[in-house]
């Protein structure tokens, strides 16, 4: 966690403040209505300033990409028939007093062009380039002031403009750009224009109305050393845009989340806020946009060595107060920095903010200073039953409980919703109608939303509308050994192999023993899957969203084959697996968007046993246990082995069960030097029973399947994940 610099009036480190006494004060105001006069103001004045900034020109992003007007409210509801218990955060935190105005005043070039993660170096041009006619005088590349100078006259005029005092090298590019700029429109593009063009193109449209500043700064080079951010809004070229289904990682990621965004969690205690936070971090950071939680309970017990009681939580405790205000200064302008600093695009502000005060400081700070999308996730919940299961699920276990005993607890932690109930107010479309937000009641059972404002919310509350919190059980294996994975061959459609008939039985044998209540079973459409679940008797559903990785050209070859038959193709594999696409094939990446209706699904959905692939099932288990995407690409799931995935807490327990059936090991671990075939793999995982990174341990169950099923019979030591 990033320390933060003392940039608000009177911020102490955390590592200074105090474990508070108890007192308790009855003559102490409400701290949300406690606000600095000072502060206030200063709030105000400069949102007089920066707020219409920031504002307005979200609208005509909005307005760019066909969005409606922020102006339009509107609002749905929607109920649903979720039920059961809720998994929730330790109870954290509202109440917290003035934020003065953060003095980040110096980034704000950042809200024009919010820098993003570098992406790789662009490769050498080539001569196939646009850029050909003439080299540039800076680094020699192929860079053409004599293809830019020939730019239409509308174009030339807004360059020579802004561009006199530059160098020719700088005058062409400034032509180049802002031909680019004033000849397309996103009005212009076809229909079929691929999303990561039509936002480069959005993108250029922004910048013609920046572009003087650009070109004074920043245009004094060509392409190829100019910076990150610049090069990105350059026209595309045969070498950046490709001829591909889905845009790259990077692209898409600036697709879905081209302004970034603050979701602020509202809600008592144990309602589910830091379950919410933490699924919704966990799925955006999947599909490709970089998520991050702030939880403002962490921050307290940072600050504070021990909690006591519930007394630390009352209105009236000042000296508590502050802390927690402290704290929550701190959660929130972590957010921003972490926003601001470009390492990612969406901050989740894992916080009760429970007042109205509250909120409009919030948004005071992310909306009107920074720029930023604010929206608002309330979670609100009145079913007894919900909220005792939820204390009893993750509060018992809490760090602020360490050694208590449960009833204590129980009672302790009711004693802090109340403190809580004292001040809250829900949202209220009325006095807060300026605000974007969504409301959940008891775990799914109405959805409503109020001024939804772009893609991103969209995608947001369709997640939200989908998960549930009905206890259940996700099974996942690989179809049996297939004729095509004897003889090392990807891809194709082939029967399963002797083995891998054998492991259909065992399967099926496997899943009766489990006794799953209305379980469902999911296939792809390849032979091989179909012919595992022959004999499972239950509901089957096939999807094509779960064949396996299309390997295109490479389809049926051996991965020696490959490598001697297209060798560069082999080697970038290894170079960046996760991105890499095989030629007239696909990418995990694009794995992972072909999934994104099967996780939705599966949220929605009670038991269900998949059988897939070796690729797809690594998609879907990354999104079950967060992995990153380098990793992947390279976790490892093994055939004949039925990966058990049970929702706890805030995670999921993992469960790898190994029929007792032999089978080939098809995992290419990564190699040393990209290419390479012989090498053995950097983790370590090919060939052995370990689940990576000690998820879980592998649990080999013996001849006799029901020994394994029936309790005892070696039941695995799991952990849970986040
Ligand atoms: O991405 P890599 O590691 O090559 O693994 C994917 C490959 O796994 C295979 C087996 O090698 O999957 P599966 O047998 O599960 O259908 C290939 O079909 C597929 O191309």
């Amino acid at each position: 966690m990033a320390q933060s610099t003392a940039l608000y009036a009177g911020y102490k480190p955390l590592s200074q403040i105090q474990i508070p006494t108890q007192t308790q004060n009855p003559t102490a105001t409400d701290p949300d209505l406690a606000m600095d006069p000072m502060s206030a103001t200063a709030t105000t004045a400069e949102a007089g300033t920066a707020d219409q900034q920031p504002q307005k020109r979200q609208e005509e992003e909005e307005a760019e990409r066909g969005a409606p007007s922020s102006q339009s409210k509107n609002s749905i509801q929607i109920s649903g028939s979720y039920s059961s218990s809720i998994d929730d955060d330790y109870g954290e935190e509202d109440q917290v007093g003035t934020l003065p105005p953060p003095s980040i005043t110096k980034r704000t070039s950042n809200l024009l062009l919010p820098p993003r993660p570098q992406p790789p170096p662009p490769p050498p041009r080539s001569t196939s380039s646009p850029y050909t006619d003439d080299l540039c005088t800076c680094c020699n590349c192929a860079y053409s002031s004599a293809s830019a100078s020939a730019s239409s006259s509308s174009a030339s005029s807004t360059s020579s403009s802004s561009n006199s005092s530059a160098s020719p090298t700088a005058s062409a590019v400034a032509k180049q750009l802002a031909r680019s700029v004033t000849a397309t429109s996103i009005m212009d593009m076809p229909y079929n224009t691929s999303p990561s063009l039509r936002v480069r193109t959005t993108s250029l449209n922004q910048l013609k109305k920046t572009a003087d500043l650009a070109i004074e700064n920043e245009l004094h080079v060509c392409p190829s050393v100019m910076s990150e951010e610049l090069r990105k809004l350059l026209p595309p070229t045969s070498e950046t845009v490709m001829t591909k289904p889905f845009p790259i990682r990077g692209e898409r990621t600036i697709a879905d989340c081209t302004t970034p965004h603050v979701i602020a969690m509202v809600g008592l205690p144990a309602r589910g806020k830091t379950f919410i936070s933490k699924k919704l971090a966990r799925y955006l950071n999947w599909i490709g946009i970089a998520t991050r939680v702030f939880n403002l309970g962490e921050y307290r017990r940072h600050a504070t060595t021990a909690y006591k009681s519930h007394e630390f939580f009352r209105a009236d405790n000042e000296e508590a107060m502050a802390i927690r205000n402290r704290c929550a200064n701190q959660a929130l302008h972590d957010s921003c920095e972490w926003l601001l600093s470009g390492q990612g695009s969406i901050a989740v502000f894992d916080a009760t903010n429970s007042t109205r005060d509250r909120r409009q400081l919030i948004h005071d700070i992310v909306v009107k200073q920074h720029g930023f999308r604010l929206f608002f996730v309330e979670s609100i919940c009145d079913d007894p039953q919900i909220i005792e299961q939820n204390i009893l699920e993750v509060k018992v276990s809490s760090p602020d409980y360490l050694n208590m005993n449960t009833e204590l607890v129980v009672r302790d932690f009711l004693q802090r919703i109340e403190h809580y109930e004292e001040r809250y107010q829900p949202i209220d479309e009325v006095t807060e109608a300026h605000l974007s937000f969504m409301k959940v009641y008891n775990a799914g059972k109405k959805v409503v939303v109020y001024n939804n404002e772009g893609h991103v919310e969209s995608r947001i509350v369709y997640y939200l509308m989908n998960i549930h919190i009905t206890p259940r059980t996700i099974y996942l294996t690989r179809h049996g050994e297939s004729e095509y994975n004897l003889s090392g061959l990807i891809g194709g459609d082939s029967n399963l192999s002797t083995r891998g008939h054998q492991y259909a039985n065992a399967l099926s044998t496997f899943i009766a023993q489990q006794q799953i209540d209305g379980l469902r079973v999911w296939t792809s459409w390849m032979k091989r899957a179909i012919q595992t679940v022959a004999d499972v008797k239950a509901p089957q559903e096939r999807w094509k969203a779960l064949n396996e990785i299309d390997a295109g050209h490479c389809e049926e070859m051996t991965y020696e084959q490959i490598k001697e038959k297209f060798p560069e193709e082999f080697k970038a594999r290894d170079v960046n697996k996760f991105a890499y696409r095989y030629p007239r094939g696909e990418s995990y990446e694009d794995l992972v968007a072909r999934l994104e209706p099967v996780i939705m699904e599966l949220e929605r959905q009670g038991n269900v046993l998949v059988v897939s692939h070796q690729a797809v099932l690594r998609c879907l288990f990354a999104y079950f246990l967060d992995k990153s995407a380098d990793e992947l690409p390279y976790l490892y799931v093994p055939l004949h082995t039925v990966i058990k995935l049970t929702p706890v807490a805030y995670g999921c327990k993992v469960e790898h069960i190994k029929l007792p059936i032999d089978a080939v090991d098809t995992h290419r671990p990564k190699p040393k030097i990209p290419g390479d075939v012989s090498e053995p793999g950097l983790d370590g995982l090919s060939g052995e029973l370990v689940a990576p990174d000690g998820v879980g341990k592998v649990l080999i169950v013996g001849d006799d399947v029901a020994t394994a099923t029936n309790g005892n019979g070696g039941r695995v030591d799991v952990q849970a994940h986040q």
